[in-house]
């Protein structure tokens, strides 16, 4: 497989609105990329290498800080948002058949002004960047999901409509900063990675990275490497926009495997896990029921489960 890339120039976090010609042929290139891959880059977004640099740059200064001080952060430890939060290292298994992930990731969903950030030392800009980072995410997804609409032949509003409460308790849009830490190969346990294979859940995701490592599964079941291209966002479709469209759009496998041995380089990503309202109810857009409606929170809360093992 190859990824394709597209210019997004016309409809850039710069650009007002899209003309309707420039609609049509990204649409084109929607279409094909996410029926046939699953995956595609988008160049010209507006959200530029230094914004990404920025966020990984306070993101990396929280990781390296002792767990003590990550603690008071942790994941479910927000009664209205579970998902906000710091997950520590080998906490979650994204194919649960394997050990614990090597990596550590911290979660954004919820912007609401009563939640705590950490802001001692030099942390006094985490919660400014991570909040307007989320907001320029926001802002590229809605666009990406006006297209989508688009090329699936649907009204441009179908999707909008879904997605209006992104941000608040309501919606399950995370912003997520990954840290792969260095690595010892012989330390790892049997079959462990850095990230297990998986499916993002929800509608799509937009992945920004600083290195290579990300693999994806290509229809001949090999896993193959992707590029890191400057500047660039990966765009992979997610298992609920998949059931949404009948299996017209496909969300793929990826995995992040361990360095080689003897490199203890890190790794960073970021992820914006784009989801419907929680109340939503997703309805095959075919009208051919091939899947039962189901609500976007509910569907969610199945996957964490498997994602974190059943109590
Ligand atoms: O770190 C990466 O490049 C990928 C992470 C990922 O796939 C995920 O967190 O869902
Ligand atoms: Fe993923």
């Amino acid at each position: 497989i190859k990824i394709p890339v597209v210019d997004f120039g016309a409809y850039s976090l710069s650009e007002k609105d899209v003309p309707e010609e420039q609609l049509q042929s990204l649409s084109k290139e929607f279409k094909s990329a996410f029926t046939e891959v699953g995956f595609v880059f988008l160049k010209n977004t507006g959200i530029t290498q230094e914004e990404v640099d920025d966020v990984m740059d306070i993101s990396k200064k929280f990781f390296l800080q002792p767990d003590e001080l990550k603690q008071p952060f942790s994941r479910n430890s927000f009664s209205n948002s579970p998902n906000h939060g710091w997950v520590s290292l080998e906490t979650e298994r994204l194919n649960p058949r394997r050990p614990g992930d090597l990596k550590e990731s911290f979660n954004t969903s919820l912007l609401d002004p009563n939640i705590k950030w950490p802001s001692s030392g030099n942390l006094k800009c985490f919660r400014e960047r991570k909040t307007s980072f989320f907001h320029r995410c926001k802002e590229l997804s809605l666009r990406v999901l006006r297209v989508m609409a688009h090329s699936l032949g649907l009204d441009r509003e179908v999707f909008l409509s879904t997605h209006r409460l992104i941000g608040t308790d309501k919606n399950g849009t995370t912003l997520r900063s990954l840290y792969y830490p260095p690595v010892n190969c012989e330390k790892a346990k049997e079959g462990q990675l850095r990230c297990g294979e998986h499916s993002d859940y929800g509608t799509f995701t937009l992945l920004f990275q600083s290195s290579e490592g990300l693999q994806v599964r290509a229809r001949s079941g090999e896993f193959i490497s992707v590029p890191c291209i400057p500047g660039a966002i990966l765009i992979n479709i997610a298992d609920l926009m998949q059931r949404w469209t009948s299996d017209q759009f496909i969300s793929v496998l990826h995995r992040v495997l361990l360095p080689p041995v003897g490199d203890s380089s890190t790794r960073q990503s970021l992820a914006f896990f784009v989801h419907p309202d929680d109340e939503a109810l997703i309805t095959c857009c075919d009208n051919s029921n091939k899947y039962p409606p189901i609500t976007a929170g509910d569907y969610l809360t199945e996957r964490f489960n498997d994602s974190y093992g059943r109590s």
